[in-house]
């Protein structure tokens, strides 16, 4: 297989994530962000972790739930408008032409972005705000790298004294896991798979907690944070991001061409089946 080649626009022929720029998807997308960025508080946060890690709204195995995203378009995503099961299967193969030894890798990419089952209705059928875009930490101040950061002006969050200022409720060198993340695909994926058997390496899991927090792996901001477990798993993030980024495009992978390989590498890392959702 050749090597990964990073394409010099996404598929509208944009730079990409370019968020301030017109474009066929920009208003849609900033009117995302206005929403999430208005209602991704450090309360809701906290409930949704409650409504959501008592796992009890399916038993599903992985593959079964890839095919579950077909029917769902990112509205947060500046570069793709194709079925989620693309992306991910356009991650997965892009990761394995540069690292074909490592399938752990492979099947990362795969499931990078399950947690978005949760706007299914069999899920919670959450709006889209509370799912997909990029996520960035509550309980302290927000960074302006954070995309559309000027619609922060509405989150009752910034004028919390306990969170608006300094450090917020957070520690230097506390650790990310400390971290209350706003809602979404990343920290629910993360918390099913912690809680049920799985062989992925604590990089795999890494990533995909922390796989939408640009402002930290784009923009250097909060590492004042991370811990000496953060900063041994962090190059794997910036690794990881390259291909999560840069292979959304418009060509479709065979999906089942692919399904074999991939149902493989699910049954050499996930023991047990039938996954707790
Ligand atoms: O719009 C995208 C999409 O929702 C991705 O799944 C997420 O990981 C990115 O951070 C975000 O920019
Ligand atoms: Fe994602
Ligand atoms: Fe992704």
């Amino acid at each position: 297989m050749q090597a990964f080649e990073k394409p010099g626009a996404n598929a509208f022929g944009h730079e990409f994530r370019e968020y301030n720029k017109e474009s066929e998807r920009s208003s849609g997308v900033e009117s995302f962000y206005k929403i999430n960025h208005t209602n991704q508080t450090y309360d809701f946060a906290m409930e949704m972790r409650k409504k959501h890690l008592v796992l009890d709204k399916a038993v599903m195995g992985i593959w079964e739930c890839c095919e579950l995203l077909n029917e769902y378009v990112d509205e947060s995503d500046p570069d793709l408008d194709e079925p989620q099961i693309e992306h991910l299967l356009q991650t997965a193969e892009a990761i394995r032409k540069d690292h074909p030894n490592e399938d752990w890798f492979h099947l990362t990419g795969l499931i990078h972005d399950l947690g978005k089952v949760l706007l299914h209705p069999k899920f919670g059928e959450e709006p889209q705000w509370a799912v997909v875009g990029d996520t960035f930490p509550l309980g302290c101040p927000f960074s302006k790298s954070i995309v559309h950061s000027e619609f922060f002006d509405r989150n009752p969050d910034s004028r919390d004294p306990r969170f608006n200022t300094g450090n917020g409720v957070y520690e230097l060198g506390c650790g990310l896991d400390k971290i209350v993340m706003s809602w979404g695909h990343d920290e629910y994926l993360y918390q099913v798979l912690k809680r049920n058997d799985c062989n992925l390496p604590p990089q795999a899991l890494f990533i995909i907690r922390y796989h939408s927090f640009y402002a930290l792996h784009r923009a250097g901001d909060y590492k004042q944070f991370m811990d000496d477990f953060d900063r041994e798993m962090y190059p794997w993030l910036e690794e990881f991001n390259k291909y999560d980024l840069y292979s959304k495009s418009k060509v479709r992978v065979d999906v089942e061409a692919a399904k074999p390989y991939y149902l493989s590498l699910i049954d050499k890392y996930f023991p047990n089946k039938a996954i707790k959702w």
